[in-house]
């Protein structure tokens, strides 16, 4: 699993060891050197001779970032500090200064100019503008400096090297405001930070390497990713005298006369991740049943549902049902995944074994149901802000599908997921989605009942699978969402294997 603490939260992890002499700057900046270093090897053999251009804010980020470029220099790489701010890191500028590096305001336009001649010329930028005491945008000489490294043209673009973070991302929440540059690398110190796991943020990061500093930091991670061997740890294995209804049971509200193949790629999901059996309730059976001879249409009892892919405004019988099957979940203790047409009838307050599933659109007109302000941009340029939002307004576990998925739940639990290919933004792929997690939930239902974070950890999983599906159906190609779910089953094994 990757992890990632908040600003503070290493801010008060470095406080003891800071009050004990330990030299956390200089072993931040070590690592970084010894990290250009490497690339420098990589891209040109040696580190002798090498262009290396310093971006300098006005705070430690900048000590840092000065610090790794006297290092450099004294390796014999030829180092250019530009500096943004009046204030600059006094121990930085001397170290710098000692081991002959130039040092060169950069505080007007003219000064902006003439540096980007040398951010052109350069093998490798290092930004350190802003680390984790950044508030708001760049501001300033160094979002010209940004500016100028963002309009080189892409044959004089150097190795761009993030110090702690891109400048200019909300460190905690993902955000990105004003100039952000595209970084090659990111070299973060003492832990991960959320910014480098969740979008839009994570985007501009490019390979992110954590310096370990020996922080000791709080128990629970502010952001996690899952990797294989957590899926593999989550997943529900039959033991050897299961039978279908202990493995568990998935009742799907999906489909209507105008859209019945929802209904079909969610079945095709729940039934190619392994669930014990699944149940139609709906007007597309015989569509269902075709595709599916496994599924058994009516009702029954279930261990958890899936209501509300592909049913239609206009359809108030299929509407009734997923009512029905939500106040059944409710009043039954069985968790439920709440998709499309059936978030429009969620009720004002549920528990979190109650999974949304809504892309940026949905979740926008979620929260405008509850008197909350929200647009779609303003929910991708913020989707972990307003995730929280809708689990804090509604109570429920909430999964925000995107080119990384968001997922939030109680107590603070909160994964991003970057697992699926862009190919995967295809009709029908959501359906198959919350197929997968609706049989992770029948199949972990009274863990998912006695545990209220345990559904957010499914749904992360339940991505994970659902993007290495799509990689594995067709590598580096277009994929349906059929080909998404007939995938699922060798992916599964893999990742049990693994
Ligand atoms: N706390 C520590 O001892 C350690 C900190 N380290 C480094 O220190 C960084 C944090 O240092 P700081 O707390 O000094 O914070 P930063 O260096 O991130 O930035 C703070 C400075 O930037 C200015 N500033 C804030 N927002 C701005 C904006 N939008 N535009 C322009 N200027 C802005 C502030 O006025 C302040 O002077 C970390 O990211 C990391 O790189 C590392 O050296 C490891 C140890
Ligand atoms: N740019 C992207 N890269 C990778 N996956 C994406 C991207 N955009 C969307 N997805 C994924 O594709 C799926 C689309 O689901 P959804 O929007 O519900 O479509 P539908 O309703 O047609 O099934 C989700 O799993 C989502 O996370
Ligand atoms: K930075």
């Amino acid at each position: 699993m990757l992890t990632s603490w908040t600003a503070d939260d290493v801010r008060a992890a470095e406080r003891p060891l800071l009050a004990s002499g330990v030299p956390l700057m200089e072993r931040a900046a070590f690592a970084l050197a010894v990290h250009v270093g490497r690339e420098l090897r990589a891209t040109r053999g040696r580190v002798g001779g090498a262009r290396v251009t310093l971006l300098v804010g006005s705070g430690n980020n900048g000590g840092d970032t000065l610090h790794a470029g006297a290092l450099l220099a004294r390796r014999g790489a030829q180092v250019t500090a530009l500096l943004t701010s009046d204030r600059t890191h006094a121990g930085g500028l001397d170290a710098l200064r000692a081991a002959h590096g130039r040092v060169v305001p950069t505080l007007d336009d003219a000064a902006a100019d003439d540096a980007a001649q040398d951010l052109a010329r350069a093998d490798v930028v290092l930004d350190g503008l802003l680390g984790i005491g950044g508030r708001g945008g760049v501001r300033g000489p160094g979002a010209r400096l940004l500016a100028r490294l963002r309009t080189l043209d892409a044959d004089a673009r150097p190795l761009v090297v993030a110090v702690d973070v891109p400048s200019g991302v909300g460190v905690d929440d993902g955000t990105r405001t004003g100039e952000v540059p595209d970084v090659d690398l990111t070299v973060t110190f003492g832990a991960c930070k959320p910014a480098l796991l969740l979008p839009p943020a994570a985007d501009a990061a490019g390979r992110v390497e954590v310096v370990d500093l020996g922080l000791t930091l709080p128990p629970r991670p502010a952001v996690a990713r899952l990797e294989a061997t957590d899926v593999a740890a989550l997943w529900p294995l039959p033991g050897r005298d299961a039978h279908k209804y202990v493995r568990g049971v998935l009742g799907v509200v999906a489909g209507s006369a105008r859209y019945p193949g929802a209904a079909v790629l969610q079945a095709a999901g729940a039934v190619r991740a392994g669930v014990g059996m699944v149940r139609y309730l709906g007007s597309a059976g015989p569509q269902v049943l075709a595709a599916h001879p496994e599924v058994v249409v009516g009702e029954g009892r279930v261990q958890a549902w899936v209501v509300g892919s592909g049913v239609a405004p206009d359809d108030p019988e299929q509407r009734a049902r997923v009512r029905d099957a939500l106040s059944h979940a409710l009043a039954h203790d069985e968790p439920a995944v709440v998709d499309a047409g059936a978030l429009e009838i969620l009720p004002d307050r549920v528990p979190p074994h109650v999974v949304l599933t809504p892309h940026a659109g949905e979740l926008a007109a979620l929260l405008v149901a509850r008197g909350a302000h929200a647009t779609r941009a303003e929910v991708e340029a913020a989707p972990l802000v307003h995730a929280r939002r809708a689990h804090d307004l509604t109570g429920a576990t909430v999964l925000l599908k995107g080119g990384t998925t968001v997922v939030v739940g109680p107590h603070g639990a909160a994964y991003a997921q970057a697992d699926g290919p862009s190919w995967l933004a295809t009709a029908g792929a959501g359906d198959v989605l919350g197929g997968v997690l609706g049989a992770l939930l029948a199949g972990r239902s009274a863990d998912a009942m006695a545990d209220p974070t345990l559904p957010a950890a499914l749904a992360a999983a339940a991505a994970l699978v659902h993007g290495r599906a799509a990689h594995h159906a067709n590598p580096g190609g277009p994929v349906s969402a059929g080909d998404v779910a007939d995938a699922l089953p060798a992916v599964v094994a893999g990742l049990l294997r693994a």
